[in-house]
């Protein structure tokens, strides 16, 4: 899957007409995943607890430890991502963050105003580190979170000034995103990410066979975010590594 229109990369915009691969982001959850992770070529190395929701906190131990150990690859440093839960929660752990974090993200389950999801980003940034930067969530599922569909996410994070966002599911029951959102929509909806000149990350139960059905459907994020398809059985089991090699080489062909 290539890039093709202009879009917003890590570094900032990239020219128009340049080409460039689908990234990935794979969630984690302990040290020992976040070592393993770092022998494949994973752009983003997200940190978050599966078993508590879909967008659970890692413990601040945890975040402290994959900093150290992010660090210490030098240049080769995949960037790091924090999900800090759902509103209350991210306030309260926002402020605990490593400044090391590249991205954290707050998931808007009963923010179902602009006021309310506005009001949320602004306490979470007051809160975050300087240098890292809010991504914007949008639930595939948002009737059963409560919290707006995600154009409406897309419109406002723009308006807020925020420049990336990532779709997810707010119920890890089996159902993907792919099932909530038709392929038409999704293609809609990457249009309005290339419009607004968003970034922008699909997740939520995402296969790696869906990866070619993706750009068969002119749907193409700039990034992936995958956690129960590396693992041995479902997304809090452990990390299968022939999965992880299986999803590296898929995407190093795009
Ligand atoms: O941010 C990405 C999510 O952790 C994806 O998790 P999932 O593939 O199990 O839905």
């Amino acid at each position: 899957m290539a890039i093709q229109d202009t879009f917003i990369d890590p570094a900032g915009f990239s020219p128009p007409g340049k080409i460039r691969p689908t990234q990935w982001l794979v969630s984690l959850r302990s040290i020992e995943e976040v070592e393993i992770a770092a022998k494949y070529p994973i752009d983003i190395l997200d940190l978050k607890e599966p078993q508590h929701g879909p967008l659970a906190p890692a413990s601040a131990e945890l975040w402290l430890a994959a900093a150290q150990s992010v660090a210490s690859l030098g240049e080769r440093a995949p960037k790091l991502s924090a999900a800090l839960g759902e509103p209350d929660e991210a306030r309260t752990v926002s402020g605990d963050l490593p400044t090391r974090f590249d991205f954290a993200k707050a998931g808007p389950s009963g923010c179902d105003s602009a006021a309310k999801l506005v009001q949320m980003w602004d306490d979470v940034r007051d809160r975050l580190p300087a240098t890292t930067e809010l991504v914007a969530v949008a639930y595939a599922d948002h009737g059963a979170a409560n919290s707006l569909a995600p154009e409406s996410v897309f419109e406002l994070a723009k308006q807020a000034g925020l420049g990336r966002c990532l779709i997810d599911t707010y119920s890890k029951n089996g159902k993907s995103t792919l099932d909530h959102l038709c392929p038409e929509r999704l293609s809609a909806i990457h249009k309005l990410a290339s419009q607004l000149r968003l970034w922008w990350a699909l997740a939520g139960s995402i296969r790696i066979g869906d990866v070619d059905w993706l750009g068969q459907q002119n749907v193409r994020p700039d990034c992936i975010g995958v956690r129960g398809d590396i693992c041995t059985e479902d997304r809090t089991s452990p990390l299968c590594e022939t999965r992880m090699s299986l999803w590296s080489n898929r995407l190093a062909k795009n």
